[in-house]
């Protein structure tokens, strides 16, 4: 007898070639839910209808096509269990021996900002996973395909085992279903969250995380780690959606540095052109201008030695003034809302030179994810949006409002440096940055020393609060003349009496801007 097939699939892509080989070339036989009995009868393939083989018609406008013990029997059945045998036997139920599935598409479906629940609610496949999941169970005596893209490699499954796909191959399949599967769920659990009306609640009891693979990276931090790029939901978006435009394949650090590089520069208007060079996640230099090229320059005038091997994040177009001047230096990577056709050109000449274009630089991750022995830990992402009219002024001296506006730039830049954070900056541009240090004063002293003369009538910001008056006395020492930090250390009254004392300015935030 032939062997059987189970095809329902949504996505049709390569149906009509596939089932072609599976009839003449591997003499299967067919059966298909409606709308895929409808496209195989249109290419002449012989196929048998469900609602035919089990009895049962569709009902209740397609929700019940397949759950039928015809269906279920045939492929849950262990040919190796006598009884499953009889049990067949009794209930003329032919065994499967391939299975073919694939879902309604559910987040595309709920992409549409303009759909209703109901309409998401029928895109709910229930009948698919049910099929899917019991033949990824079975995979022992079936073969499960849940993507069109793994049709030609079950032919050729066929071909070279004697007609048979191996035990490797179906349990591999089995694997990528329940994953499939497992994603799919958390798709629609994720949409039932935010229905819900409290829906900044980006932290549910239980929480999954679900991707599919958009590269295999060629290593990780370091050459002996292996490494893969997911991208979440089923629609390219964020840094998977971004286009090369030329340059050596991206690596896992460049990705870690693009995002660390992207939250910098979504801080600031995209009408105000804004820079950020990063180097291990921490920006080296980032500066504000009148034109993309100057704010370019100033960031990489911040620190030109640490800006060699960068990766650059520009919230502007780039055009041809900024190109040249990117051009000057070794850099990793390059990201822009778009890129001019001259500054294309000019890129040209530095082939390795890798870069993107990703026209949305300003949406990031409700959540951050951290993994731990024995679990990880989620937060919600730190896009606190600071308020300057809510701070404190807490000196005797009171800031103007371009001291302010300083500050500002300041204080937005040390959010996104490694605790212990200390920014200084003049002409809303870095002059130092001490990032990832122990202590807060230790990360005071290496930005004055980056920072030399220049931090002379500087600005500093501290994205945690001063235990002790010490960095107070050493900013002031190299000439800083005004501070922001949140506040909130028993001793913050120590800290705003040295400024006192020395005739500086101190906001107070209330606020603290920890990154680990
Ligand atoms: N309800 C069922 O019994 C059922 N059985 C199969 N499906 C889905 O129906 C789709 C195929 O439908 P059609 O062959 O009618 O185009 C597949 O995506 C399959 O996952 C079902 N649909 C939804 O639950």
């Amino acid at each position: 007898m032939a062997r059987l097939a189970l095809l329902s699939v949504t996505d049709k892509t390569g149906l009509i070639e596939f089932a072609y080989s599976l009839v003449k070339e591997f003499n299967f036989e067919i059966i298909s839910s409606g709308g895929t009995v409808k496209t195989l009868q249109a290419a002449n393939i012989p196929v048998i209808k469900v609602s035919d083989y089990t009895g049962s018609p569709e009902i209740l406008g397609g929700r019940v096509k397949t759950l039928h013990p015809r269906i279920h029997g045939g492929i849950l059945a262990r040919p190796d269990v006598p009884q499953d045998i009889t049990d067949l036997e009794n209930n003329q139920i032919r065994p499967f021996d391939l299975v073919v599935v694939n879902l309604y598409p559910f987040e595309e479906t709920i992409a549409d900002p303009n759909i209703t629940v109901a309409q998401a609610i029928e895109q709910i496949d229930i009948g698919g996973p049910a099929m899917l999941r019991a033949s990824a169970k079975n995979f022992a005596h079936l073969t499960v395909l849940c993507n069109p893209k793994y049709y030609n490699t079950y032919l050729e499954e066929l071909r070279q085992n004697n007609g048979e796909a191996s035990l490797t191959f179906r349990q591999k399949m089995a694997g990528e279903t329940f994953a499939l599967t497992n994603a799919y769920d958390q798709a629609i659990a994720s949409y039932f969250a935010s229905l819900s009306p409290n829906s900044d609640d980006v932290l549910p009891t239980r929480f999954s995380l679900a991707g599919t693979e958009v590269q295999s990276l060629r290593y990780g931090e370091n050459p002996h780690q292996q490494a893969t790029w997911y991208q979440t939901g089923t629609s390219a978006s964020g840094w998977a959606g971004a286009t090369k435009l030329q340059g050596k394949e991206l690596s896992y650090n460049n990705l870690v540095d693009l995002e660390a590089a992207r939250r910098i520069i979504a801080e600031f208007d995209p009408k105000e052109p804004a820079a950020a060079i990063l180097k291990h996640t921490n920006p080296c230099g980032a500066a504000l201008g009148t034109t993309l090229a100057e704010a370019y320059e100033r960031a990489f005038n911040a620190d030109p030695i640490s800006a060699f091997g960068g990766i650059v994040a520009l919230n502007q177009p780039i055009d041809a003034a900024t190109a040249i001047a990117l051009s000057k230096t070794f850099l990793e990577c390059i990201v822009a809302p778009s890129c001019d056709p001259d500054a294309e050109t000019i890129f040209k000449a530095k082939s390795n030179l890798r870069v993107l274009v990703l026209s949305d630089l300003i949406s990031g991750p409700k959540q951050t994810v951290k993994v731990i022995a024995g679990g990880f830990l989620v937060q919600a992402s730190d896009d606190f949006s600071d308020d300057p009219n809510t701070w404190q002024i807490v000196t005797e001296k009171q800031p103007t409002s371009e001291e302010l506006e300083e500050l500002t730039f300041a204080w937005k830049i040390a959010k996104h440096v490694k605790s212990n954070a200390i920014v200084i900056t003049k002409n809303k541009t870095t002059l130092g940055v001490g990032a990832g240090q122990m202590n807060r004063v230790g990360s005071v002293k290496i930005a004055l020393l980056q920072a030399k003369d220049a931090a002379n009538g500087g600005y500093l910001a501290s994205d945690g609060f001063f235990p002790f008056d010490d960095s107070v006395k050493t900013a002031a020492a190299a000439g800083i003349g005004a501070i922001i930090q949140p506040g909130g250390s028993l001793k913050d009254k120590d800290s705003i009496k040295a400024a006192n004392e020395l005739g500086l300015v101190m906001v107070l935030t209330g606020i603290r801007h920890f990154l680990h």
